[in-house]
């Protein structure tokens, strides 16, 4: 038995969810006319409801409790002062400071590590300002008009999140382009309908030795090379964006084009770094500056505010009490805004890279659950899709419901279907539809007797099932900052109270080791016989049936 499992809030948490478990959020609202506004709150331009969450005050007075029995207090001081808090690597987690724009210095290894933050930062916002400008030329004096950005994970969902959820402030002469996968089918149809005298590549890897970023580069500068004739043209079309000076040097990419990062940058917590080059080149330096604006106020907020008070620990404690103690396994979120559509990717890669642990800080197997399996797509396409599972299955989904109030440039009646949806989905999963109520639609309907009594079960909607609400006015670049920082801190929230490391991640590396074994079996002729008899059998299958 863990300590957590046995210590005093748990136990207390325990014994509340057997006492409110049944209880019925209907009737919650029905008691408190107040509810609403109690479990409500605004930070960073981000109104947040979670009023409509099997909750009540007892449940969260039990839950802040649990975040501190956990130390969170101390623990948040500690990523935000330095501390090496990702001890399996040794390794501070600082991407705030990458959007600190307080002037106090933060030390690591008794160094301030400040003016090496704003130095890059200087030197992204003089490039992104020349390739804008049109003073940026390819080998054949032409303005850049095409980005690819190469990188994977966290050196590709960040941005490309961002810039398409930006799109609507990006540069009208450039367009941005994303390659992430070996699958040679995106960068040959990428490369395809590109100019290599206008196009620009970003080599983004935090390592510079990951094996799709790499071949794929190697790809690009093939391409490049074919087509300008000349090794020397290079410079004017490749740059990186790396931690590994030495690696990219190697790679043929002069240093004076590379934009540094550190170690203690998470991969997955990049796009404040170096990382965000192409958001800086297609939004503007001051747009980019307003994303991190945006994420410093969460930052400022998660650091100063009481938990009660306290966005990201609320919606981190909400995450804890339905995995932990209603068994929830999954965690969907649900933008109502197109632009936001690769908002849930980005979010599983920070969650599920960040808390999929289970083994603690002090090296024990913990017996308790821990982050969960988020998905989602846009709430939207999800209502004509998976939504039935989500009203009527078996399974407790939370949700997370997000949505603008302003969608400029958009004709009605489209924004206000889609908000009159948005507000009728977290209506129904809270309410449901009882017996009666079927009964009495049915009767409306002049459904009745036998024909009545074959569909009333079908037609029932249990309801009593959780939603977050997230509004803001407009996704802006601060908007946009924020909400991201407050997914990062949540994630920060809930590894603190499992114990885990939400920083490394070990969990990815076994599978690549077996496919650098695997790529020698493939390309060596005869039998494979070094595996199990499935993965022998399946790489022979592949051996006689691949063409030569
Ligand atoms: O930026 P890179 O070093 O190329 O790493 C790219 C990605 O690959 C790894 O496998 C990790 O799982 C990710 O956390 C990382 O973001």
């Amino acid at each position: 038995m863990s300590t957590l499992t046995q210590s005093p809030a748990w136990k207390a948490l325990e014994d509340h969810y057997q006492a409110i478990k049944g209880a019925s959020m209907r009737d919650m609202f029905a008691n408190d006319p107040h509810r609403f506004e109690k479990f409500s709150i605004e930070s960073g331009g981000l109104f947040f409801d979670f009023s409509k969450n099997r909750v009540t005050e007892e449940t969260m007075r039990l839950l802040f409790e649990l975040a501190r029995q956990s130390g969170l207090q101390e623990r948040i001081n500690n990523m935000f002062s330095g501390e090496k808090i990702n001890i399996t690597e040794k390794r501070a987690v600082l991407h705030s400071a990458l959007r600190n724009l307080d002037k106090n210095p933060i030390m690591v290894d008794g160094e301030d590590v400040m003016p090496k933050v704003n130095a890059v930062k200087e030197k992204i916002g003089e490039f992104s300002d020349k390739v804008r400008s049109g003073e940026w030329l390819g080998y054949t004096g032409k303005a850049i008009t095409d980005i690819v950005n190469i990188g994977i994970g966290g050196s590709d969902l960040g941005p490309l999140m961002v810039c398409q959820a930006l799109k609507q402030y990006g540069h009208a002469r450039i367009t941005m382009h994303f390659v992430s996968t070996v699958d040679g089918d995106q960068i040959v149809s990428t490369l395809k309908d590109l100019n290599p005298e206008t196009t620009l590549f970003i080599v983004a890897s935090k390592t510079f030795t990951t094996q799709e970023t790499i071949t794929n580069a190697k790809t690009a500068r093939k391409w490049f090379v074919a087509h300008s004739g000349d090794e020397k043209a290079i410079a004017k079309h490749f740059v990186a964006v790396s931690t590994n000076a030495k690696a990219v040097a190697e790679f043929g990419i002069d240093t004076e084009n590379m934009f540094e990062f550190w170690d203690w940058v998470g991969g997955r917590y990049s796009l404040w770094s170096a990382i965000g080059l192409p958001i800086a080149i297609y939004l503007g330096k001051h747009n980019y500056q307003d994303l991190l604006h945006g994420a410093y106020t969460m930052d400022q907020h998660f650091q100063g505010k009481p938990f009660e008070q306290n966005l990201p620990v609320i919606m981190g404690l909400l995450g804890v009490w339905y995995i932990n103690f209603f068994g929830a396994k999954t965690h969907l979120v649900s933008p109502y805004n197109q632009c936001l559509y690769r908002f849930p990717a980005y979010l599983q890669q920070l969650d599920m890279e960040s808390n999929g642990k289970t083994v603690d800080l002090n090296g024990n197997r913990v017996d308790y659950a821990t982050g969960p399996v988020v998905w989602g797509d846009t709430g939207i396409n999800g209502q004509h899709a998976y939504y039935q599972l989500l009203h009527q299955g078996s399974q407790l989904v939370p949700i997370d419901f997000i949505a603008t109030i302003e969608h400029p440039e958009i004709p009605e009646p489209h924004n206000t279907i889609l908000m009159a949806n948005f507000f009728a989905q977290t209506e129904a999963f809270m309410r449901g539809k009882n017996e009666a109520e079927v009964r009495a639609e049915l009767d409306k309907m002049g459904i009745s007797g036998e024909a009545q009594e074959a569909l009333v079960p079908h037609k029932i909607f249990e309801g009593n099932r959780p939603t977050n609400t997230i509004l803001m006015q407009r996704l802006t670049p601060r908007r946009l900052g924020a909400l991201i920082a407050l997914y990062e801190h949540k994630i920060f929230v809930q590894g603190t109270v499992w114990n885990i490391n939400s920083y490394d991640q070990w969990g990815v590396e076994l599978g690549k080791q077996l496919a650098r074994a695997i790529e020698g079996d493939l390309t060596t002729p005869g039998l494979t016989t070094g595996h199990d008899a499935s993965t022998n059998g399946l790489i022979n299958y592949y051996k006689r049936n691949a063409p030569r």
